[in-house]
């Protein structure tokens, strides 16, 4: 089969051919490039106009030249998101195209494009994604038929955060490309000492992880006052690529953890970026995951990928009628069904007690995304020995604050918590050296083996408390809850727990764990943002998460304030795909 796929999202003009039986990919693009500021949508659109029938002409000219007139089995193109006048634009070339040729047409998720190009490059079976472009930044892996939203930015795309700093200084766009290489130049010269493992200096600035979700509005802001005190500019780009990727590779390796999965591919314009693709390389390398990040010409914006992908939805008969073919300027990747591929779940056997969660549950030395974890002692005197491992992929200096104040922060919030009646380990020990805390050992597995919609509303209860008492636990997952087995509810056969009926006779049966994101707040925005994690771990791994997503609401809702709850529908309606 041969596919000509058509992409115009934004700024890129381009036609693709790909050839499914030689492997084969024939891309023809026309940047559009402002004079001045950002990309102005009437501008991008008008240059759609003129750019899309040249790119479309010069790729049917080569494709007939070899293949004679039936040379195209498929039309495909970008559907959303992006901006919609260039896809209306590219939207009626493509409908136009199929008629004339008489082929079927295909509507393509350009998100999910940036992502199965790397599955198709790489011939990874089942990895995490993180998409790293202009207007967007997330993390996708497939569960049940979709490709899930494990984690996102929370504002900016990541593309979009560094280009609104180089806007700021006055360089012009695209400014990934020129933080590159004036980070390069600052990483070489920066340093105050000399020597060869010396590492360049790092300014401080805003270095913002919930969960799996990230923000970049602060570190935008940031490094604009930064360049605006006389900071000079090389410093800065080296400094907001330091924490911008390190913050991306950090919730990738989380996203690693939580899923169980050993692969990782990188999509996206920003991932032509060496930094970023030095760190996750280095992340996944400690972690014993594959990586890969596909050729440039596959990373940008481009048709080849969306003709890739484009064959591969048509050969599993998802073409779409001209009538339904409207393009969306927010689509997001998880409103698509995923047609062209069976399988498990990227969560293989880490949910709801399936194959594989036995061993992985057995009490033997765990790493997280953070830390490790080694069990000392037996029975009720059993004590957690956890350290913050050092993260050879981040700048030294950050590495050595996150960790040392993740670890004060973990102490004290444990202990906070159980002062306010959510139900947390006792902190044996503190040392701050070694960035190493000694816990109480509670629960006997992981809620993520043990999913249930008891469990998820004492979840519930638990944060609705924790938040009372005005502190967020910055990470609820699935893997930060113990369980303990409800033996008195199994012996009475009621589905009420011990923990709600026998207090004092049995100990909790739930518990938070992992403090280390946490922080004191009042705001309704993180208490909400608290839930959204929570939820977006559950919709990651189980295959019904409804009934339990429910189930924790209403525990939050006999204890906590209505209100947070309210703005959990907006903090899950924002649509961030435009
Ligand atoms: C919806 C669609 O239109 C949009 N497309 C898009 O953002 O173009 P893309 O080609 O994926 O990414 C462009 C971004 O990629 C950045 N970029 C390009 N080369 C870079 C580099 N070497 N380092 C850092 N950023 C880079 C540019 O500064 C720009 O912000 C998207 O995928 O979100
Ligand atoms: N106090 C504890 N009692 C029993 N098990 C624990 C305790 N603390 C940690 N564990 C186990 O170790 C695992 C990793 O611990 P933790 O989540 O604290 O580390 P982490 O590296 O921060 O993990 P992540 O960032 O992936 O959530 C937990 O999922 C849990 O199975
Ligand atoms: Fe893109």
């Amino acid at each position: 089969m041969r596919v000509l796929g058509i992409e115009g999202t934004a700024w890129c003009a381009s036609a693709a051919l790909y050839d499914a039986e030689t492997d084969s990919v024939l891309i023809e693009s026309d940047p559009y490039e402002p004079d001045s500021g950002g990309i102005h949508p009437r501008e991008a659109a008008e240059h759609m106009s003129e750019a899309i029938p040249e790119v479309v002409d010069r790729v049917l000219t080569a494709a007939e030249a070899e293949h004679g007139p039936d040379a195209v089995d498929a039309v495909a193109f970008s559907r959303g998101p992006g901006l919609g006048p260039c896809l209306r634009i590219v939207g009626t070339a493509a409908r136009a195209l199929a008629g004339t040729l008489g082929v079927p047409l295909v509507g393509v998720n350009h998100m999910v494009a940036h992502l199965e190009i790397g599955r198709h490059r790489s011939g990874f079976d089942n990895p995490v994604c993180l998409n790293a472009s202009g207007a967007n930044a997330h993390l996708l892996g497939y569960h049940d038929g979709r490709y899930r939203v494990l984690g996102e930015t929370m504002d900016a795309g990541v593309g979009n955060a560094i280009d609104k700093f180089t806007r700021h200084v006055g360089w012009s766009h695209p400014g990934g490309p020129k933080v590159e290489s004036a980070a390069a130049e600052f990483a070489e010269t920066g340093s105050g000492e000399s020597g060869a493992d010396s590492v360049a200096d790092l300014l401080d600035l805003p270095y913002v992880v919930k969960g799996m979700d990230f923000s970049f509005s602060g570190i935008s802001s940031a490094a604009n006052d930064a360049a605006d005190d006389g900071v000079p500019v090389e410093e800065i780009c080296f400094s907001l690529q330091e924490h911008v990727f390190a913050m991306l590779a950090e919730v990738s390796e989380r996203a690693l953890s939580l899923t169980g999965a050993d692969e990782l591919v990188l999509g996206g314009g920003v991932a032509q970026n060496d930094r970023l693709r030095e760190m996750l390389a280095a992340m996944c390398e400690v972690r014993g995951a594959d990586f890969h990040a596909p050729e440039p010409r596959f990373l940008r914006d481009n048709a080849g990928m969306i003709a890739v992908l484009g064959a591969k939805m048509a050969a599993a008969g998802d073409t779409v009628e001209i009538s339904e073919s409207a393009v969306d300027p927010s689509f997001r990747p998880d409103q698509v069904p995923v047609t062209w591929r069976s399988g498990e779940s990227v969560a293989r056997g880490r949910a709801g007690g399936g194959p594989g969660t036995a061993g992985r549950d057995s009490e033997a030395d765990r790493r997280g995304a953070e830390a490790t974890v080694t069990v000392e002692g037996t029975g009720g005197d059993r004590r957690v020995i956890k350290r913050r491992e050092e993260k050879s992929y981040r700048h030294p200096e950050l590495d050595r604050t996150l960790r040392r104040d993740r670890t004060v922060a973990e102490a004290r919030l444990t202990s906070e918590a159980r002062r306010a009646g959510v139900p947390t380990p006792l902190v044996y020990d503190v040392d701050l050296a070694n960035t190493t805390l000694t816990l109480q050992h509670v629960g006997e597995r992981d809620l993520a083996t043990a999913l249930d919609e008891r469990r998820t509303e004492a979840v519930g209860r638990h944060l609705a408390r924790l938040h009372d008492a005005g502190i967020v636990h910055g990470d609820p997952t699935t893997r930060n809850v113990r369980v303990s087995p409800d033996r008195a509810a199994a012996a009475r056969g009621d589905a009420e727990g011990a923990e709600t009926s026998g207090e004092s006779s049995a100990a909790p049966e739930t518990y938070l764990i992992d403090f280390g994101l946490g922080y004191h707040t009042g705001h309704v925005e993180d208490h909400a943002m608290d839930l959204h994690v929570f939820e977006g771990s559950v919709r990651a791994t189980a295959t019904d998460p409804e009934p339990l997503i429910a189930a924790l609401e209403s525990g939050y809702e006999s204890v906590g304030d209505d209100e947070v709850l309210d703005r959990l529908r907006d903090v899950a309606d924002r649509g961030r795909y435009r």
